[in-house]
C-alpha cells in the first residue's frame, strides 16, 4: 500500500495494493497491522454507504464534535467523487484550508480524514455509491455542518455542483458562522 500526505498533513490518500489477475483484482480495503504500520490504525464502530444518483450531488461538510467526533476512511464502490476535507480546527496554521481529492471505483483510492476537518463529496457520475469507516457512533446531536460553497473557502467545485442538496446542507452555516468547531 502507499500512503500519500496532502497539503493538509494529517489528510492521507492511500492507495492498497491492488492485485490484478485474468478474472480482474483483488484489494485489501483495511488491514489493522500495515494501516497501523502508517499510523492510521483505529477502532472502526460503524460502516456508512451512501449512493447518490444525480451527478453533481453534494453531500457535507459535516463533522460530529466531542465527544462523537469522528475521523473517516472513505472509498467509492462505484463511479466518482470530489471529495473535499477542510481543516475546521480554530488556531490551527491550514485552519479553513481544504484538499480536494478525486476518488474513484476504478481507482481504489482511500481518504484518511482525521477528527478536526469537515468532510464532504460531489459526485462526478450518476449511481455513485461512496462507503466509509467511522471511528465513533452517529450522533445526531453532535453533528454539525459548514455550507459546502462557502465563498470563503475558496473550493473550485466541478461544473453542476450542487445540483442535488440536502435542506440541512443547503442553510448550514459559513465556517465563519459556524459557532461550534474544533481547537488545534
Ligand atoms: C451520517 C448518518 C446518517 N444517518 C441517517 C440520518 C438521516 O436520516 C439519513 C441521511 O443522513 P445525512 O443526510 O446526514 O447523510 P449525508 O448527507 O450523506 O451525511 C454524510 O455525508 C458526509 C459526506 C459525511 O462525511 C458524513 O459522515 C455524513 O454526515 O441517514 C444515520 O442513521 N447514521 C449516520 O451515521
Amino acid at each position: 500500500m502507499q500512503v500519500i500526505p496532502t497539503a493538509l498533513g494529517d489528510v492521507r490518500l492511500i492507495l492498497p495494493k491492488r492485485f490484478g489477475d485474468a478474472r480482474g483484482y483483488f484489494v485489501e480495503t483495511w488491514n489493522e497491522r500495515s494501516y497501523a504500520g502508517h499510523g492510521l490504525e483505529r477502532r472502526w464502530v460503524q460502516d456508512n454507504q451512501s449512493l447518490s444518483a444525480t451527478p453533481g450531488t453534494v453531500r457535507g461538510l459535516h463533522y460530529q464534535l466531542a465527544p462523537h467526533a469522528q475521523t473517516k476512511l472513505v472509498r467509492v464502490l462505484r463511479g466518482r467523487i470530489l471529495d473535499v476535507v477542510v481543516d475546521i480546527r480554530r488556531g490551527s496554521a491550514t485552519f479553513g484550508q481544504h484538499v480536494a481529492v478525486e476518488l474513484s471505483a476504478d481507482g481504489l483510492e482511500q481518504l484518511f480524514v482525521p477528527v478536526g476537518f469537515a468532510h464532504g463529496f460531489c459526485t462526478l457520475e450518476p449511481d455513485t455509491i461512496v462507503a466509509y469507516k467511522v471511528d465513533a457512533f452517529y450522533s445526531p446531536e453532535c453533528e454539525r455542518a459548514v455550507r459546502w460553497n462557502d465563498p470563503a473557502l475558496g473550493i473550485r467545485w466541478p461544473e453542476g455542483a450542487g445540483s442535488v442538496v440536502s435542506g440541512k446542507d443547503a442553510v448550514a452555516p459559513s465556517l465563519a458562522e459556524a459557532a461550534d468547531l474544533f481547537l488545534a
